[in-house]
């Protein structure tokens, strides 16, 4: 089990929150937002979200942890309780915006007796698109070969890109997804992987959520990770890796006590945590040899000395393991000025 020292180590390279909203830079800006339903429960807690323009970012959470909400309250689809958005300089659900932004949140509705295209002609006449645009998406999605068949022939991976050429049929700047892939087989994610990739590309800003982290760690430019409504960190790919998966050297050595004294009087160790009768260090492991020199000349047997290096996947994982509640120092960090 992870120590918080590590925790706040990847807490501080997590986004600062509280800034002034506002901005060109950025398609999204979602600024100390709570989404309470009905009931009680709270879905979204505070979060502080930011897209820049032209980024693809993975926002990653658990089932359950607030992504659906979120996203349904950056089209209008859902009022925060409190707090402030932007979507593309505007309040979420005003026409400006919606023009410019296309979402695919809940399962498209598409009639299954009619053809692709044909689903997509009715969409485009509702978006105010031409009906041009129907070719164009359609290739855009890589179904053009299937635009003919009845949408009930579809795989579930072709239903993903008719509701993806649909949210593309206004040419937005702005694409929401949430969660393409779900449901899908392998080949069908890696598939879906393929087209967000290239959808990704030509300045579109792309927000993303999923629960499984290999799905958007080889898309996104940024993951956001939210849990229990908060966000818990933010960073490149490999911020996150270096954050959580880097930081720490396991060390055995003997006899123990003198070892965690003779290492906490070193300024760039961070932390040293006895974990079954061995260290946790958290350190930069470049100094793996620097800290070995020191151990031995002091007289300190050092049996074992290895960098702890874990998956982005086991970094997500334990974020948001179901048994870590409350989190006051990450959540407090991550939400900045709160
Ligand atoms: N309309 C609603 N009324 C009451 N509670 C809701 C409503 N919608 C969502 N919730 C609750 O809010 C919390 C967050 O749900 P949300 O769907 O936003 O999470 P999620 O991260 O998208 O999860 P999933 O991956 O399962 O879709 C959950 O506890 C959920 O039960």
């Amino acid at each position: 089990m992870r120590k918080e020292s590590d925790r706040r180590d990847l807490a501080a390279t997590a986004y600062d929150g509280g800034a002034t909203l506002t901005n060109d830079r950025f398609a999204i800006e979602v600024h100390q937002v709570t989404k309470r339903y009905p009931g009680g429960v709270t879905a979204v807690d505070g979060l502080d979200l930011r897209v820049r323009a032209g980024e693809v970012l993975g926002f990653l959470g658990r089932n359950g942890a607030g992504k659906t909400t979120t996203m349904r309250m950056l089209v209008g689809l859902v009022r925060p309780t409190s707090g402030r958005i932007r979507v593309l300089g505007q309040p979420p659900g005003t026409p400006g915006q919606l023009a410019r932004v296309g979402a695919l949140i809940e399962s498209p509705a598409f009639y299954p007796h009619l053809s692709g295209r044909d689903n997509l002609r009715l969409a485009a006449r509702y978006a105010g698109a031409a009906d041009q645009a129907v070719d164009r998406v359609l290739a855009e999605v890589g179904l053009a070969d299937r635009a003919r068949s009845a949408f009930r022939t579809y795989s579930l991976g072709m239903k993903q890109r008719l509701g993806m050429a649909a949210a593309l049929l206004k040419e937005p700047s702005l694409l929401i997804l949430d969660e393409p892939t779900n449901g899908l087989d392998p080949a069908g994610v890696s598939d879906i992987r393929e087209l967000l990739r290239t959808l990704g590309r030509d300045g579109r800003t792309v927000l993303l959520s999923s629960h499984v982290l290999g799905e958007v760690e080889q898309i996104c430019d940024r993951i956001a990770v939210i849990d229990d409504g908060r966000l818990v960190a933010d960073g490149s790919p490999d911020e996150l890796r270096g954050a959580l998966g880097q930081g720490v050297l396991l060390i055995d050595a003997d006899p123990l006590d003198k070892a965690t004294a003779c290492l906490r009087e070193h300024d760039r160790v961070h932390a040293v945590d006895v974990v079954d009768g061995r260290l946790r260090v958290t350190a930069d492991p470049a100094l793996a040899a620097t800290l070995n020199r020191r151990l031995v000349e002091a007289g300190i047997d050092v049996r074992e000395l290895r960098p702890l290096r874990h998956s982005l996947e086991e970094a997500f994982l334990e974020l948001t393991a179901p048994e870590r509640t409350g989190r006051p120092e990450v959540a407090g960090r991550t939400g900045g000025d709160r």
